[in-house]
């Protein structure tokens, strides 16, 4: 396979995530020439907003804040040089279902959810709207996250179950022959936060002293998103593209506030962004890098 045969195909729940979780690596295969398609499936309405002249925009005042969202996502994946991204169904199919913190630590689903939120969505239907592309694109690797979502938000694990059911649906050839042929996806990723990169990163915060945001988390209690390294099967080094990564964070300004190569949400939790993106492989077969225990190319074997 040549690297302008790659297909890679990502689906994520809000605009941000896409750049937070795989920014460096979406920039690393469009410039090595690969063809990257971006699904994210809401527009994140109702998210908090970290530019205070843009706090009217919230879901509880103009409730405009996806369609601004949008422009944050539009400049992002200008900068990672990402050309082809879409909504799920359209823009406003499926709305942000926003989150709420659990007593561990853990997001779950708001208490009150808009109708028309992700995470009351029919799977089939959602499912659906990711099939065709699936035919039509024949991405050889899927990216999307783990069961959890990683870290529990409604629309991040509501994201993972369409993108394995659409996976599965587009892969049986007599389902829905008017959505396309058939297309089996050979490999499929789960994003992944390294412990162990965690945990550097928390070192690195301290030692930096007076940034901008609260400190990061506590090593010792990393939450439930940080993965074993055991459990990691990809390292996919975009060093070379993480200043277009942190410059994509900054353009999704109402979401992340960016001091040098740290980062925080509007949980104002510092977070250290590195150009080294983990993934855990699901579906396929693992091919480490030569003395390695990681893949360092997620076509690694095709
Ligand atoms: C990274 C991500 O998935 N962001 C989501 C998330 O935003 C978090 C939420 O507002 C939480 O209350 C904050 O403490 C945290 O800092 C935010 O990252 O949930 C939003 C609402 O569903 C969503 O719009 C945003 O993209
Ligand atoms: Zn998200």
């Amino acid at each position: 396979m040549t690297l302008s045969d790659r297909r890679l195909l990502l689906v994520h729940a809000h605009p941000d995530d896409e750049t937070i979780m795989s920014g460096a690596t979406m920039a690393k295969y469009v410039a090595e020439g690969a063809q990257v398609t971006l699904i994210t499936c809401t527009l994140g309405e109702m998210g908090e907003i970290l530019v205070p002249e843009l706090e009217h925009l919230a879901a509880d005042r103009d409730d405009a804040l996806g369609a601004h969202r949008k422009t944050e996502l539009d400049a992002a994946m200008a900068l990672l040089g990402v050309t082809d991204h879409r909504i799920l169904g359209g823009e406003g199919r499926y709305r942000d279902s926003g989150m709420k913190w659990d007593d561990d630590g853990n997001a779950t689903a708001a208490d009150e959810i808009h109708e028309n939120a992700f995470w009351h969505a029919d799977l089939l239907e959602a499912a659906n709207h990711l099939v065709p592309i699936i035919r039509e694109e024949r991405p050889q690797v899927l990216v999307t996250y783990d069961e959890f979502g990683n870290y529990g938000h409604p629309d991040h694990i509501q994201a993972h179950r369409v993108a394995h059911y659409a996976a599965d649906l587009a892969a049986a050839p007599s389902y829905r022959r008017d959505l396309g042929e058939a297309w089996d996806v050979p490999k499929i990723y789960w994003t992944a936060m390294s412990k162990s990169a965690l945990r550097q990163g928390i070192k690195e915060i301290r030692e930096a002293g007076d940034l901008q945001f609260m400190e990061g988390m506590d090593p010792d209690n990393l939450p439930p998103f940080a993965i074993d390294d055991d459990d990691l099967d990809a390292a996919v080094d975009g060093s070379p593209w993480v200043d277009a990564k942190m410059d994509a964070m900054r353009a999704h300004a109402t979401q992340i506030a960016v001091d040098g190569p740290f980062f925080a949400l509007s949980n104002d939790v510092a977070q250290r962004a590195w150009g080294t993106e983990f993934y855990r492989l699901v579906k396929g077969t693992p091919a480490p890098a030569d003395g390695s225990a990681f893949e360092d190319d997620l076509f690694a074997g095709l």
